[in-house]
């Protein structure tokens, strides 16, 4: 019995989970996977329902579950909230830290078929296939935080208000190094050996420490080849070839920028998908957002959602057949030149958010 949370939450999680829940259900009959599907509130549909972003019967939901699939939170109803509200801090992070979720896997592969979809050149981008590692429960994300008065002295002696001062603490420990460098290794254990440490060991001392412990482990592990890179010039790499990296592993703020730069390499935001893996339950979830440009609109493309279904197959539930029957109906449908409109292309065939979970799912 495969017990699994459902949280769609805001924007275009309330279109792109349907999709993807009605994928992993026809998957699931196909391989014998006895599904129990609960679905649970987060994010701002949840401060509107119960008043708070993440009820305590979600959290205790999530526990009691093998695996979480999320769609999105947060939304411009709810950017006004205080900080500690909002729906990304109070529901995402608080969940993300409350089940120890202290890992982030996002693969970033291009179909071939959306060579073209890419804002990149074609021989740029072409045979994408890495995956990030991204920190996800550390860093300046979950580091002390505060604002206070600014005040200077001035030549008189008198303290004088210049306005308010804002603090975020960015804290890394050797242990917290040494989890995610592990799983970095493990995972380029089943690749190419290719491991590239991402910090700014330049400027930061959390990035010093970062780069020490990346150094060391590497050196205990002859198989693992590691190097390390500044993240503005893998910023830079990234667009001017991808194609050197494999596994990228680097802190939080850093994976998440780099990420939704990445998602350009597979054709879109809306290809990438994810899975927060570390601690009691695995939580699965696209890599974008609530999208509140195109929400209610039945045009976002599901397939990030729809490929973190495989990611949670393969990785909850050992499931590797099925995760890629799920892999390849999707690059069957894109093949046959059915695209949403973040990756359409002139010639291709424009659809919706529920045609293209139909045809995910008639392809299975
Ligand atoms: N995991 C999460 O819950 C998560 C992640 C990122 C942002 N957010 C929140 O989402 C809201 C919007 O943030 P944002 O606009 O910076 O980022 P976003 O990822 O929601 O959207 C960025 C751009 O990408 C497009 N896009 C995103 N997903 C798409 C999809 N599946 N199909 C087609 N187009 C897609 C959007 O239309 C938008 O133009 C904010 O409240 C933000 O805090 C939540
Ligand atoms: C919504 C936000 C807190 C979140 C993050 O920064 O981790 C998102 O951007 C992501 O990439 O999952
Ligand atoms: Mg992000």
């Amino acid at each position: 019995m495969a017990k699994i949370l459902v949280l769609p939450g805001d924007g275009i999680g309330q279109e792109i989970v349907p999709e993807a829940v009605k994928v992993l259900e026809k998957v699931a009959a196909k391989h014998g996977l006895d599904l129990q599907l609960q679905e649970g509130l987060i994010g701002g549909a949840a401060i509107d329902a119960v008043g708070k972003s993440l009820p305590d019967e979600t959290l205790a939901m999530c526990r009691q579950s093998d695996a979480v699939l999320l769609g999105a939170v947060g939304g411009p109803k709810w950017d006004t909230l205080p900080a500690a509200q909002r729906p990304e801090v109070a529901a995402l992070l608080a969940l993300r830290k409350g089940l120890g979720l202290y890992a982030n896997i996002r693969p970033c592969f291009l179909y071939p078929a959306l060579v073209d979809a890419s804002a990149l050149k074609k021989e740029i981008v072409v045979g994408t296939d890495m995956v990030v590692i991204r920190e996800l429960t550390g860093g300046l994300y979950f580091g002390e935080k505060f604002r206070e008065a600014y005040t200077v002295t001035s030549l008189s002696g008198e303290e004088v208000e210049m306005g308010e001062k804002a603090v975020d603490t960015l804290v890394y420990t050797t242990p917290e190094i040494e989890r995610i460098l592990k799983l970095a290794f493990e995972t380029a254990r089943k690749r190419s050996g290719k491991v590239m440490s991402v910090d700014k060991a330049n400027v930061l001392e959390s990035s010093r420490l970062w780069r020490e412990t990346a150094q060391r482990m590497a050196a205990d592990n002859p198989d693992i080849n590691l190097e390390s890179m500044y993240v503005d010039n893998c910023a830079m790499q990234l667009v001017r070839d991808p194609k050197q990296f494999d596994v990228i592993v680097t802190e939080n703020m850093f994976g998440d920028i780099l990420t939704d730069q990445a998602s350009m390499l597979s054709g879109s935001i809306g290809m990438l998908p994810s899975a927060s893996v570390g601690g009691e339950v695995a939580l699965y979830e696209p890599a974008h957002g609530s999208a509140p440009d195109i929400a209610g609109k039945g045009l976002a493309n599901p397939l990030a959602t729809i490929l973190s279904v495989a990611m949670m197959l393969e990785l909850t539930f050992n499931m590797t057949t099925a995760a890629d029957s799920i892999r390849n109906a999707v690059e069957r449908v894109l093949n046959a030149g059915y695209r949403t409109g973040d990756i359409m292309t002139p010639g291709a065939k424009q659809i919706g958010t529920t045609e293209m979970g139909a045809l995910v799912r008639e392809q299975l």
